[in-house]
C-alpha cells in the first residue's frame, strides 16, 4: 500500500546528492494520489500546485513559511508569485533530475500549511 499523506508529511527529507534513480512513473502516480492538488509535469519530472491567494500579503506569507519549511528539510522548492497573488510552487529533486520521495514529503508538509484563500 502507498505511504499516506500523513504518513509522508511526518518523514524527514534525506540529503540527495544524487547516484539513485528517480521513482518511476507508477511510483510517482501513486505519491502524487497521496498530496491533494498536485499534479505531475508532462515530463514526468517534478510536480506543481498552483493556489491562488486572498491577497498579496497572504501570498508572501505563505511562501515565508514554505521557505522555512525547505531550509529545516533541506529540499528547495521552486516558488513562483505572479500576478501579485497567484502562487505556484514546483518540487524536483535537482541531484537526480526527476522526482524522489523528498518532492512528495515536502509536498505533503506544504499542504498542512495555511493559506488564505480567494474567498
Ligand atoms: C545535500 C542536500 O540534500 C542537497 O544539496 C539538496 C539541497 N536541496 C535540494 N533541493 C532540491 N529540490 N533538489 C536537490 O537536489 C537538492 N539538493
Amino acid at each position: 500500500m502507498s505511504t499516506t499523506a500523513e504518513q509522508l508529511s511526518q518523514k524527514k527529507c534525506a540529503p540527495c546528492e544524487g547516484g539513485v534513480p528517480p521513482l518511476s512513473a507508477q511510483e510517482a502516480r501513486d505519491l502524487v494520489a497521496q498530496v491533494e492538488g498536485w499534479v505531475i509535469s508532462d515530463d514526468g519530472k517534478r510536480i506543481r500546485r498552483e493556489w491562488t491567494a486572498k491577497h498579496f500579503k497572504a501570498a508572501m506569507e505563505f511562501l515565508n513559511r514554505v521557505a522555512e519549511l525547505a531550509e529545516e528539510d533541506g529540499h528547495h522548492p521552486d516558488l513562483h508569485l505572479s500576478g501579485y497573488r497567484h502562487v505556484t510552487i514546483e518540487l524536483t529533486t535537482h541531484a537526480i533530475g526527476g522526482l524522489s520521495e523528498n518532492d512528495f514529503i515536502l509536498a505533503a508538509k506544504i499542504n498542512r500549511l495555511p493559506i488564505a484563500i480567494r474567498g
